[in-house]
């Protein structure tokens, strides 16, 4: 059976979702402010890593686990469930604006 990974077509399809989720994610005056201070070309491998992992893509993960990765930003920086939520919301609405798009659908729309 084909994987989730597979099923949104695959790194080509992670590569662009993610790259216009940081796009969304860095214009959004709710939670831009955590990102002043990170490498964004670091952070986009980061997650185009951890994705690619938790959708079944591959079975290796070798960046730090999620409460480690974020546990500076809590302690310092007060990042709570509505931060969560507008970031959950700005990766909803990303593929469902890249759902509509050529180079997304030809990997994938006919599958999802
Ligand atoms: C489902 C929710 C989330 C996932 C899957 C996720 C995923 C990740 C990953 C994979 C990394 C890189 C870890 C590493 O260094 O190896 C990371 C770092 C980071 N995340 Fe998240 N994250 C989530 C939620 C959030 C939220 C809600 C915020 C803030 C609004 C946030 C802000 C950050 C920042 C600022 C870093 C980089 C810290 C640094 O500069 O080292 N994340 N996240």
């Amino acid at each position: 059976m084909a994987t989730l990974f597979e099923q949104l077509g695959g790194a080509e399809a992670i590569d662009l979702a993610v790259d216009k989720f940081y796009e969304r994610v860095l214009a959004d005056e709710r939670i831009k402010h955590f990102f002043a201070n990170t490498d964004m070309a670091k952070q986009r491998a980061h997650q185009k890593a951890f994705l690619t992992y938790a959708f079944g893509g591959t079975d290796k993960y070798s960046g730090s686990d999620m409460r480690e990765a974020h546990k500076a930003l809590v302690v310092e920086q007060g990042l709570n469930h509505e931060h969560f939520d507008a970031v959950a919301e700005d990766l909803m609405l990303t593929v469902a604006r890249l759902r509509s798009c050529s180079l997304y659908s030809q990997n994938s729309r006919r599958r999802l």
